[in-house]
């Protein structure tokens, strides 16, 4: 593949902490938070880097963003080596990063932006239309003259992407973008976020939230203990601990008729019917994980009354719950 068609890649990388213990004697233990950790992201993928607290995800966007030097292994954005090639690199990047930091509260939005745009060396032609494009991208148009100090964490955190894109980097980092941030501005963040993506912006995305990687990311790698558990999409995450979606369906009368037809559905595994109080049917339908059985099954019910539907498929948080487990398993061993 050549450079242009890969953003990120990560090759081995490794970081190592020098921590301090103790307080009278005190001593240095080495903490290796990164445990050669190797991905390549192509260009216009939002890619998600999923793991619990401590994992090694922020050390490694700061290993790629050229924050901090690797200790072994390389990384390359666009081809340009972090280590060697930091000023390339920061040209191509934003990072942004949750919470309340890399902000000036005082200011309003818009004088913020002028200041970052001044750090950047966006233009200063350019900067005006730059400025007023980004607002608008992240919604906040109209509120570009209110102090942050003012500001929800939403806003913050919308801001915190204008902020990031001001340059015009070909990859964004988010890291935790939508920390502490209410449920109705997490949906207007992660519109933000698919925004861009359809745009073509490249984007590593770290979050706690299964909805969020779910919905936004093209591909996940889950990251434990310093070290890449598994990489996939969201589906083959999924597909890889779900053994099969199981719906129950409650019907008015009888459903015999049914069987057959339900049985032949595409996927569907094993039919079985009962009979439920009050003239009622419950009929289950164990089926191959993913594809649209509930809807081929309603439609083969549809000359029956539905009294209600029940079941699930198996969630991102399903599959990611199963890899961090079987991943502390396999390091205990
Ligand atoms: N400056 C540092 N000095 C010593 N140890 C550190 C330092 N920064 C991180 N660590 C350790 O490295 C490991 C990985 O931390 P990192 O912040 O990369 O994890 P994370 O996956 O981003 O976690 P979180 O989800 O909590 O943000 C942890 O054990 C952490 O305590």
């Amino acid at each position: 593949m050549n450079a242009e068609s890969v953003a990120v890649e990560a090759d081995g990388l490794w970081r190592s902490y020098e921590a301090r213990t103790g307080w009278l004697k005190s001593r240095t233990k080495t903490i290796d938070a990164v445990k050669g950790v190797s991905f390549a992201i192509h260009r216009g993928e939002v890619f998600g880097l999923l793991g619990p607290n401590g994992a090694g995800k922020t050390t490694t966007i700061k290993m790629l963003n050229t924050l901090l030097l690797p200790t072994k292994g390389s990384a390359r954005v666009f081809g340009h080596d972090v280590a060697t090639q930091p000023r390339d690199v920061r040209r191509r990047i934003g990072y942004v990063f949750g919470g309340d930091k890399g902000l000036y509260d005082r200011l309003s939005a818009l004088d913020n932006l002028r200041y970052f745009a001044e750090l950047y060396e966006v233009e200063p032609r350019e900067q005006r239309a730059r400025i007023h494009e980004l607002l608008e991208l992240v919604g906040l148009l109209g509120r570009e003259r209110e102090r942050v100090e003012g500001y929800s964490r939403g806003m913050r955190q919308r801001l915190h992407i204008a902020r990031g894109l001001l340059h015009r980097p070909d990859v964004l980092f988010l890291d935790e973008p939508s920390i502490g941030v209410d449920p109705v501005a997490a949906r207007e963040l992660r519109a933000t976020v698919a925004a861009l993506a359809r745009q073509g912006m490249t984007i590593l995305l770290t979050t706690h939230y299964m909805a969020e990687a779910d919905e936004l990311c093209d591909r996940i790698a889950v990251i434990t203990d310093g070290v890449i558990r598994v990489i996939g999409t969201p589906e083959t995450l999924k597909d890889s601990v779900a053994t099969e979606t199981v719906v129950e369906v409650e019907v008015e009368g009888q459903s015999d008729k049914h069987h057959e037809a339900l049985g032949e559905l595409p996927g569907v595994r094993w039919v079985e019917a009962e009979h439920g109080p009050a003239e009622t049917s419950l009929i289950t339908v164990r089926s191959e994980p993913g594809g649209d059985v509930y809807a081929n099954v309603l439609s083969v019910l549809s000359d029956l009354r539905i009294v209600r539907i029940t079941g699930r498929e198996t969630t991102l948080e399903d599959a990611y719950v199963t890899i961090v487990r079987e991943s502390a398993e396999v390091t205990r061993e």
